[in-house]
């Protein structure tokens, strides 16, 4: 009876927290790649002759293997059958692969008339742009299934711990990497030249992979140590395992669909709109190149600071589903704002992406955890996986559109150097429109929340 209980690794707190810290550098990385080509858009249109068609193909490309190859359900079902280890390198692997040939198609196959096996184009776009295109899909994989694959590190190194609190300081410590990404972008690109922060990101990749392989040493000894107690605890092989029950489960909730539609909407007004964001800055609000991209990037540097925050009043007070609703009203009229001509003050174009910031900090700290408690613990991950996959179609769908929008209605003018200018109106009207969507099934979230008891509105610390 007088059995010694064994300390494990995660029962150091500095431990567990170093182990969080060395995933969430992967991330970070991860987050840097993923925006900093965004803020590049005009110099890809002068140094290597990309249309707004090529640059929304690529930027949907992040999505394009992960929704019509299910890449995040196979990648969720190998998170669940070969565990976080396996799941975490093959994940950097293809983030480090992605983007080395991104660089390739920056450089090796820069320009219109750059070839590959001899041919200039692929499905009607130029070799470069569909290699660039390539390598970020390969990117996108890597990235979201590293994503579930990081939310489980956390859920085995934090449970019975300050599991909400790592959860949120890794997402902050990602949007680090999307402003850095969004700020250093053009800057770079000017003095090394375009492809230049690209090979930033790979090398930043690099090391997210060797930290990932120090933290799979942890891992191990963590899971041996686990097992060791859970043999002295008779509680050997109650592992959570992937089942296609849980899933026919997920998809019969009412709850999954609003949360899943108010995913896709919310995050398809704010992703994709920072992709384009830097050249409406400098388009229709004059602003500085060197700092457009700066500003695009400052609803990361806000959700940054402020998603903690909100984290932690959704803990003590609840409130989740008002939240929600309040987020996406601010989203109709950030975009309504931007979408309308007369308005192009430059300071009105910062405020706006301030209150964006705001917006994207309260609904992702009220959405995430909403998700654990509408769902068992058992059903999490594969629930994530989904709602992951169903964002993602946001995710290619939108940017596809606003590039062909941009290229087909928008164009007004050309510059001195002979880039396009554009009217962003249009483009702005559909992100306005998909707002006002997110406002309805944000509503109906509500209204559910009421029917079926998912308790939203109600505080997660009970006193
Ligand atoms: N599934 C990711 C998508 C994403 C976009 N950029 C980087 N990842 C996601 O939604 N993550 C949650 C978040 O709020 O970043």
């Amino acid at each position: 009876m007088t059995e010694q209980l064994k300390l494990k690794l995660n029962d150091s707190k500095a431990t567990r927290w170093g182990a969080l810290v060395i995933v969430a550098f992967t991330m970070m990385a991860a987050y840097y790649v993923n925006d900093v080509v965004a803020p590049l858009k005009t110099m890809l249109e002068t140094d290597l002759a990309w249309s707004s068609t090529d640059f929304g193909f690529f930027t949907g490309g992040y999505s394009f293997l992960n929704v019509f190859f299910l890449m995040l359900i196979w990648g969720g079902l190998i998170l669940d059958r070969f565990g976080i280890r396996f799941t975490g390198k093959l994940a950097t692997i293809l983030m480090v692969g992605g983007t080395a040939l991104e660089y390739y198609a920056m450089t090796g196959l820069a320009g219109a008339d750059a070839t590959l096996f001899g041919v200039n184009e692929i499905f009607g776009y130029k070799t470069g742009v569909f290699v660039a295109f390539a390598g970020y899909s390969i990117f996108g994989v890597g990235a979201e299934v590293a994503g579930i694959t990081v939310s489980k590190i956390i859920a085995k190194w934090f449970r019975g711990k300050e599991l909400a609190t790592a959860m949120g300081v890794q997402v902050a410590l990602a949007r680090i990497g999307s402003q850095a990404g969004y700020a250093v972008a053009i800057p770079m690109a000017r003095a090394l030249g375009l492809p230049s922060p690209v090979l930033l990101g790979l090398i930043l990749l690099v090391g997210g992979l060797i930290a990932f392989f120090i933290f799979s040493v942890m891992d191990k000894k963590l899971d041996k140590q686990m097992e060791e107690a859970a043999i002295a605890a008779g509680t050997e092989g109650e592992e959570e395992k992937f089942s296609f029950k849980d899933v026919k489960n997920i998809l019969v909730n009412p709850g999954f669909w609003l949360i899943a539609l108010l995913c896709v909407l919310f995050y398809s007004c704010v992703f994709p709109f920072q992709k384009f964001a830097s050249e409406l800055m400098i388009i229709k609000y004059g602003i500085n190149e060197n700092v457009a991209g700066t500003f695009a990037g400052l609803p990361a540097l806000g959700a940054l600071i402020l998603t903690p925050v909100f984290g932690g009043f959704i803990d003590k007070r609840g409130k989740s589903a008002s939240i929600m609703i309040l987020g996406a009203a601010m989203l109709i009229g950030v975009h309504f704002i931007y979408a309308i001509p007369a308005i192009d003050y430059w300071l009105v174009a910062i405020a706006l992406m301030i209150i964006l910031g705001i917006a994207f900090s309260l609904v992702p700290s009220a959405m995430w955890p909403a998700v654990a408690k509408i769902f068992p613990v058992s059903q999490l991950g594969t629930a994530y996986a989904l709602i992951f996959f169903i964002q993602n179609i946001g995710l290619w769908g939108i940017p596809t559109l606003i590039g062909k929008v941009l290229d087909v209605y928008c164009i007004v003018g050309q510059k001195a150097d002979g880039t396009n200018m554009y009217d962003y109106t249009i483009p702005m009207c559909i992100f306005t429109g998909i707002a006002c969507l997110s406002l309805v099934v944000a509503f109906l979230l509500k209204r559910a929340d009421k029917k079926y008891g998912y308790q939203l509105e109600e505080p997660n610390i009970q006193e």
